[in-house]
């Protein structure tokens, strides 16, 4: 008899695959609100500056195929994964669909962001269990968060051990260290959320591994709404670390797993040249991508999961 197959949603962020869908994308981001043309330019500047779209759709491809043939690898079950995204084609609602039509009938979940806000994987659960309803998927799990994974730190220390390298003298010691993560509605803080809790878990794990001596988390990419955010944003940070006399500054972005957007223009372009004008030495660590030992961390954390089922 053949093997059940079980489907993998894995489920990412999304980015435009043109600039003339920069439009929708936004629009659907804002709920249907469709942005201001000032608004609107303002993202398309954006991505034009990263040289006019972001790498985050062939990136988020890799890793969803390099999942696939990892976990066939381990398990004896047969897996087949499908991309679904939250505010892009193919959307996760999409993903399902497909899973039907294949003739899936079992399915689990992950997102590919480590730390579990509400207002981040909730809203992706949400959407799964919702199309899994419409098109009669099981969804047997889906994966709440993993940052402490035991490869995905070990990824991260790796990163930040390679950029430390980048720093004149005893970089251990001397480096300001931001671990961040997109910023989120202040209001998460009274809905008792955990995700500042877990981005502190994660910068500390790294941090006692690699031996660092100054280090602190922050946040990054805010909206601009109505509402406040987390805070302090990084760019208000390097100022401040500017007047206590810092000089070298490292950002690990651990809220992100991918080079898109928030890292590549909020990071390289935006906070660099702040950074020049500050004259402070700015480094990044680089973005985990298709790193294997990330493909270990998703392959493990599915199966994990899938054996409390
Ligand atoms: C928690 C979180 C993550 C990390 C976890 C995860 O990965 O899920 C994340 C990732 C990303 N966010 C991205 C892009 C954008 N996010 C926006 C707006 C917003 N993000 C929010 C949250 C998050 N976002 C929120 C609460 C808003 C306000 C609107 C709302 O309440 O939903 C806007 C609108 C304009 C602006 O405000 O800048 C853009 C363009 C891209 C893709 C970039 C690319 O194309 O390379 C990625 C990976
Ligand atoms: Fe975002």
């Amino acid at each position: 008899m053949a093997k059940e197959k079980i489907g993998v949603l894995v489920m990412a962020y999304g980015t435009p695959a043109s600039l003339d869908d920069v439009e929708a994308y936004y629009t659907h981001i804002r709920r249907g609100n469709p942005p201001t043309p000032e608004r609107l330019q303002e993202l398309v500047d954006r991505y034009q500056a990263i040289g006019g779209l972001s790498p985050l759709l062939e990136i988020t491809r890799a890793q969803v195929d390099n999942l696939e043939k990892r976990l066939n690898e381990k398990s004896p079950h047969e897996f087949v994964a499908y991309m679904g995204m939250k505010h892009a084609a193919p959307f996760i609602e999409d993903a399902i669909k497909r899973m039907a039509e294949d003739g899936i009938k079992q399915a689990i979940g992950i997102v590919l962001a480590p730390h579990y806000s509400m207002m981040s994987v909730g809203t992706y659960h949400k959407t799964a269990k919702e199309a899994a309803e419409t098109y009669g998927i099981e969804l047997l799990s889906l994966v709440k968060d993993y940052h402490l994974d035991p490869d995905f730190i070990q990824a991260l220390v790796n990163r930040v051990e390679e950029v430390l390298q980048r720093f004149p003298g005893k970089a251990k010691e001397q480096v300001k260290v931001l671990f961040t993560a997109h910023s989120l509605p202040e209001k998460i803080l009274e809905m008792k959320d955990p995700y500042p809790q877990q981005l502190r878990e994660t910068a500390e794990v790294i941090a006692q591994r690699v031996g660092l001596k100054h280090w602190e988390t922050g946040w990054q990419s805010a909206g601009q709404t109505a509402v406040p955010w987390l805070g302090p944003d990084i760019l208000e940070r390097m100022v401040s670390l500017q007047k206590e006399g810092v000089k070298q500054v490292l950002i690990c972005p651990i809220g992100f797993v991918s080079d898109h957007l928030e890292v590549l223009y909020d990071i390289d372009i935006e906070c660099q040249k702040l950074a020049k004008e500050l004259e402070i030495h700015l480094e990044r660590t680089a973005s985990l991508n298709a790193d294997p030992l990330y493909i270990e961390c998703l392959s493990n954390v599915i199966l994990q999961e899938l054996a409390k089922t």
